[in-house]
């Protein structure tokens, strides 16, 4: 038997750092018992900021680089990571992050918006590296399997959550481009050979300004060349802006500027300048002077303005405010606090977003706290028509029904960076009109051509053919253990999913397929098919592309279970390594504020459970360890015990919340392991364990919500005192004794 590698936890950000205070402290006493090695990681947005900065440091404040070790560690067989969910920094996240630790007495140097000398562009390539969705693309060295497990659907069905009704006379409905978008001018190759490329701009002088000097491609690899034009995107917003107020919808912006980090904060950031287009209009030489950046969101604009003297920043105000007149209703993030749709562009992310409305009943809040119908606008069209073909079919058949409906588990394609994920440093605002050429380096032949205009964001994506074959090689695996058909969501007239869909006639004749029930369908088809079975209790898998794996993985759970967050997300490492992330969703910033201002931890920690479970099988299978095996077997009916019994976290201050639902789970555990008979020694200990934990359950359970009512502080958001916020996730003395003498045996 080889030696059984580590479990490594991930530390990250927000309510799973907070959650993860409660839970460790569980996890090491139980698998330190049982000799299996749990260390954690410090992924968070502080650290991986902190690692860029070694030089600016004290000795004492460096951090290790702990994101480069993981990536390397992705790549081995031994990888066994589980991976919370992230901030994928949007530009104001950042900012406060770096002003945070700043004030905490770390010496970092503000973030260049322009860089003016080498020494700057140096800082900011520093901090660039940081930004947007920086951890997962490196980490996931394999393809996606997201799944609710079957205790779970069935813990849905008999606990369904609230769905808010769906009326055929809802005006909700999704706008996006009908040309100009990255769909439209796609181009798309499969590559003959191994090649390398530049991506360059022909002016119209004809001079060739080098974006990128190059890329090295793989033989099979399929690239693809894609814009969005600028005039298309801007004439777009001011026909949806208008017609929302001239029909009196509410308006609401949905991207997702965290994953596509370069594209998409310019998307974002036209249409902010086109709502508020005559202040734009009348202060945009001062708002240049200042460097307003509202791809960064309005909040930007704000901070920028707040250094005016009092009587400019009123006029300026007054002028914003008055663009409220001619425009719609803008759609509120928090209508108490008057934060809109446009303060920041990771207040709204699209793959969350949009299924919270769709699941109450196609509503989002306006200014003055009530629900109302919106206009969802989603620019690029590929993606937006899944949306409204769901809103469709809610408006026909009302809202779904979770006590009934079927699963729609998800195989992704996200594998060495596919598709969008790799994308951002090929992704550029075009400096002036010309044609934009992927050309061969060596040849000088050109293999991908645009006709771009200046401002156009044009960009170029890659997916290897290793990750395909490991996608469909998945696909049939899940196909076939789950019984369910499966459908590729690819469309054949957009280029790139061409090229997919030849690979995937290719790589299915790889494997056994018979008794299989595989299709592919375009998306609207898809979503379709999907739904028309969903609704009769039939489940189907969706194989899709990055994007779609993104999207459907929030969308349907969130519609069946409530949120993403009860997912078993797998990431089978192409190495052999097992990566478990913990659930679908992220890393929930709304109940750190309910946390703070009531000690009340709303997040639930299924997905971290599920995970561990997936984690400790995968020791036991891929190296033999026994002990874990009894650790996953113990923990999965501890979870489905966990279920039955509904002690999922509570959203009401002073009820069971985070850390007494994990009291249950760690109750249920040490039973499991109380009942099972194959390691006495087990057996002994958390059979003393459980007995303790049972006797003293209403004083742990006083003890923990007892301290819940009062705000919290946890001297930092992006870096709290790890000791301050240990002991606030762990105010029980009576289970943390408990747990202590596990310890000692
Ligand atoms: N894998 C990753 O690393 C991911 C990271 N992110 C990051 O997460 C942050 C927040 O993104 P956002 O779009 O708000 O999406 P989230 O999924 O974090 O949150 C949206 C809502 O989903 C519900 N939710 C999510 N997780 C849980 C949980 N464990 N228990 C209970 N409810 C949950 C909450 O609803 P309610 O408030 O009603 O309780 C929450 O407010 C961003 O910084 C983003 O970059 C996002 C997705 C994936
Ligand atoms: O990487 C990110 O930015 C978010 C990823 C995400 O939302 C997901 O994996 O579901
Ligand atoms: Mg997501």
């Amino acid at each position: 038997m080889s030696k059984t590698p580590k479990i490594i936890y991930t530390f990250t950000d927000e309510a799973p750092a907070l959650a993860t205070h409660s839970l460790l402290p569980i996890i090491d006493a139980y698998t330190d018992a049982a000799g299996i090695e749990v260390e954690t990681r410090d992924i968070s947005l502080a650290a991986r900021i902190l690692s860029q900065f070694p030089d600016y440091l004290t000795a004492e404040q460096r951090v290790e680089d702990h994101l480069a070790e993981l990536g390397a560690l992705a790549k081995t067989p031994e990888a066994n990571i589980i991976k919370l969910p992230n901030i994928s920094a949007s530009m104001p996240q950042l900012r406060a992050a770096i002003k945070e630790l700043q004030g905490q007495g770390y010496k970092l140097p503000e973030y260049p918006d322009e860089p003016k000398n080498d020494e700057e562009k140096e800082i900011k390539a520093r901090y660039d590296k940081v930004k947007g969705s920086a951890v997962n693309p490196v980490l996931r060295e394999g393809n996606s399997d997201r799944r609710a497990p079957k205790a779970v659907k069935e813990y849905a069905r008999k606990y369904p959550h609230h769905m808010g009704e769906w009326s055929q006379a809802s005006r909700t409905h999704v706008s996006h481009m009908h040309g100009g978008d990255f769909y439209h001018g796609e181009k798309s190759m499969t590559l003959d050979r191994a090649r390398d490329v530049k991506m360059e701009l022909i002016t119209k002088s004809g001079e060739s300004l080098v974006l990128k000097p190059k890329v090295s491609l793989l033989e099979g690899e399929i690239i693809d060349s894609m814009f969005m034009s600028k005039k298309a995107l801007c004439e777009f917003y001011e026909r949806e802006i208008e017609d929302a107020r001239k029909t009196g919808v509410m308006f609401s912006l949905h991207v997702k500027a965290t994953m596509m980090k370069v594209s998409h904060p310019i998307v974002f950031g036209h249409c902010v300048k086109i709502f508020y287009k005559d202040a734009f209009e009348k202060h945009g030489a001062l708002f240049e002077e200042l460097g307003v950046d509202v791809n960064n969101g309005m909040v930007n604009l704000y901070d920028k303005i707040a250094t005016l003297p009092e009587s400019q920043r009123d006029e300026v105000i007054r002028d914003l405010h008055a663009c409220h007149d001619q425009r719609p209703e803008l759609a509120m993030v928090d209508s108490a606090r008057s934060i809109t749709n446009f303060h920041s562009p990771s207040d709204v992310i699209v793959d969350a977003s949009m299924p919270a409305m769709i699941r109450a009943g196609g509503q989002m809040y306006g200014a003055d706290g009530r629900m109302k119908d919106v206009k969802a606008v989603i620019p690029e069209s590929t993606f937006a028509r899944i949306y409204q073909e769901m809103i469709n079919f809610c408006k026909w058949h009302g809202a779904f029904d979770p006590a009934t409906m079927g699963t729609v588990p998800n195989v992704g394609l996200m594998a060495q960076k596919a598709e969008e994920y790799g994308s951002h440093d090929k992704t550029f605002e075009v400096p002036e009109d010309g044609i934009a050429n992927i050309t061969d380096l060596e040849t000088g032949e050109v293999l991908l051509t645009q006709n771009v205009e200046k401002g156009d964001i044009w960009r170029m994506c890659q997916v290897k053919d290793e990750p395909i074959r490991d996608w469909v090689k998945l696909a049939v695996e899940r196909c076939r253990d789950s019984g369910m058909p499966a459908v590729f969501w690819l469309d054949p007239y957009r280029p790139h999913e061409n090229e997919l869909i030849k690979k995937v006639k290719t790589y299915l004749q790889d494997h056994d397929t018979t008794g299989l029930d595989i299709q592919i369908m375009s998306q609207v088809r898809a979503m379709r098919y999907t739904l028309e079975r969903v609704i009769r209790g039939l489940d189907t898998i969706s194989v899709t592309g990055n994007i779609l794996r993104d999207y459907l993985t929030d969308l349907f759970p969130i519609m069946e279970l409530g949120t993403s967050a009860k997912m078993l997300s797998i990431v089978p490492l192409m190495a052999g390594g097992g990566m478990f992330e913990t659930g679908a969703g992220g890393s929930a910033p709304k109940h750190v504020q309910q946390l703070l201002e009531e000690n009340h931890l709303r997040w639930d920690s299924l997905g971290e459970f599920l995970a561990l479970t997936a984690s400790l099988e995968h020791l036991a299978k891929h190296f033999g360890n026994d002990r874990a095996a009894l650790l996953a077997d113990a923990l999965d009916k501890a979870i489905g015990q966990f279920l039955e019994n509904d002690k999922s976290p509570s959203r009401k201050v002073g009820e069971l919340d985070n850390r007494g639902s994990h009291f249950y789970l760690a109750l249920y555990w040490a039973q499991a392991l109380a009942t099972q008979d194959e390691d006495p020694n087990l057996k002994a200990l958390f059979g003393r364990l459980a007995e303790t934990l049972q006797a003293n359950e209403a004083t742990i359970l006083e003890e923990l919500n007892g301290v819940q009512g009062q705000p919290v502080d946890i001297k930092g958001y992006y870096h709290a005192d790890p000791e301050v916020a240990r002991a606030v996730m762990c105010p029980s003395k009576t289970l943390n004794e408990a747990l202590a003498l596990v310890a000692k045996g």
